[in-house]
């Protein structure tokens, strides 16, 4: 009978080639890859690879025989590589090396000379069992990297101008209720800080946040990101995969740039919101969605229900409560606020000893248009304190990405789509078309220049 192999990748470590010989040659038939050695110090260069069975036997100088040899193997590569089975091979049978090893996270143990049979449905559960715990993993590694990166973020929300204050309240007001909430405003000026903050306040905070950049995702992305897919959905599905809803499971997912979805998708999602239910792409079952939606956009989104590039009723189920965040121009009290916190936060990481700001820096600060918003703001800090040698920052510490905006010279329009095209112009010139550093300048994501560029043909 002709069967498929199963994807996997099993080393034999024995000292007897002959054992190591017929070991190959009766897993050969059912797995694809089959590693073989006879010196347990090789053990460690095979580790490199992703091993989801190692077949290890306990003893390997003669007259050693009481098994410690294979303990210490075990616990070597339990350390490097703790999701990989390992099924321990011995001779010499005896329960308490048995219970031992096992203690020390060997999985099974199986006695020489084995059959066949045995021998491969003992491997082909250790399989299963690395894999179950390689996925268990990944899911743990991109929560912790979600978190560690949102207390970075986070920290505090800064700002007491009224239009701060009054969305502060909001937020404090809608977080704890289950509403989905819409957040407008500029690139930069701390959606997803408060996205992040709705969720700490939140009952769900002990649950995953998930971030969903949709102004990054392809749009041949977008739906196995966000609903996930089974194996044999389409050519590249090699196995069962979980979307960022399912992620979010008791959470809150983020879905940023929200206004970056084509129409056929915005009916997708339309009917998950609605239905309150996900199912993956090639798959029937349904399952139930718990999360809550927290969307963003920097795009005028009432504009684009009326062009017709935004469904109506999705915004509706959207925009249950609308959280505006004012460009940082507008509120001029939080630009010296967010600046001392910066320069803070900034001299002690960089070690600078710098007492605060001089009356022209604090004069030229609050005069420049912040295009990039607070993002910029932070990075105009960032560069004055790694470059100023004085006491205080003053004026030339400052390089604005723009110098049409700088108070010595007016812009030229004041009308802002112009203004924008200009300004991305201008960043793209001097960073000889470098995009990465145009975008950097400019206080965006690359992505989002990018839709820029497309919009306005540049
Ligand atoms: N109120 C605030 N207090 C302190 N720092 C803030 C505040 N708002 C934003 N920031 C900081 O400014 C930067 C940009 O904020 P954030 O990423 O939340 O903006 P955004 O509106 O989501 O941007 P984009 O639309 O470009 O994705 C971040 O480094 C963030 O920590």
């Amino acid at each position: 009978m002709h069967m498929r192999k199963k994807e996997a990748t099993i080393l034999i470590v024995d000292d007897d080639d002959d054992i190591l010989f017929s070991a190959r040659i009766s897993l050969k038939k059912y797995f694809t890859t089959i590693l073989t050695t006879n010196d347990p110090r090789k053990i460690t260069t095979k580790l490199s690879e992703q091993l989801d069975v190692v077949l290890l036997d306990m003893n390997y100088r003669i007259g050693f025989e009481d098994g410690k040899e294979g303990l210490y193997w075990l616990k070597h590569i339990k350390k490097i590589s703790p999701e990989t089975t390992v099924i321990l091979m011995t001779a010499f049978g005896s329960v308490n090396l048995a219970v031992d090893a096992i203690k020390m996270g060997a999985t099974d143990f199986i006695l020489k000379p084995w059959n066949t049979e045995k021998l491969y449905s003992i491997v082909n559960a250790g399989v299963e069992l690395a894999r179950s715990k390689r996925k268990n993993t990944q899911l743990e590694s991109i929560q912790s990297q979600k978190n560690t990166e949102f207390h970075k973020k986070t920290e505090h929300i800064i700002g007491d101008s009224p239009a701060m204050n009054h969305a502060v309240t909001m937020l404090e007001k809608v977080a704890p209720t289950d509403a989905n909430i819409l957040v407008l405003g500029e690139n930069g000026t701390g959606k997803y800080v408060f996205a992040k903050e709705i969720h700490i306040q939140s009952e769900r905070n002990n649950h995953p946040f998930i971030h969903v950049d949709l102004g990054s995702l392809s749009e041949s992305l977008f739906e196995s990101e966000l609903f996930g897919y089974s194996k044999g959905a389409f050519t590249d599905a090699h196995k069962d995969t979980l979307g960022r809803f399912e992620l979010a499971k008791g959470g809150t997912i983020f879905l940023d740039e929200i206004g970056n979805i084509p129409l056929h998708l915005q009916s997708k999602l339309l009917t998950v919101i609605q239905n309150r239910k996900v199912s993956r792409l090639g798959e029937a079952t349904e399952r139930l969605l718990d999360v809550r939606i927290i969307c963003a956009t920097n795009a005028d989104i009432y504009q684009m229900v009326e062009d017709g590039d935004f469904r109506q009723d999705l915004l509706y189920r959207i925009n249950t409560i609308e959280l505006n965040l004012p460009p940082l121009r507008n509120r001029q009290e939080d630009i010296l606020l967010l600046a001392e916190h910066f320069l803070k936060n900034l001299s002690q990481k960089y070690r600078k000893t710098i007492s605060g700001m001089s009356s022209e820096t604090i004069k030229a600060l609050q005069e420049y248009h912040w295009p990039g918003n607070i993002r910029e703001l932070e990075h105009i800090i960032e560069r004055a304190v790694i470059i100023s040698d004085h006491q205080e920052i003053e004026p030339s510490d400052l390089h604005f990405s723009n110098r049409k905006f700088d108070n010595s010279s007016p812009p030229a329009t004041l009308n802002l789509e112009e203004t924008e095209i200009n300004l991305i112009k201008n960043a793209l010139e001097k960073n000889m078309g470098n995009i990465s550093k145009a975008a950097k300048e400019l206080g965006l994501t690359r992505a989002a220049l990018y839709r820029r560029l497309e919009k306005y043909n540049i």
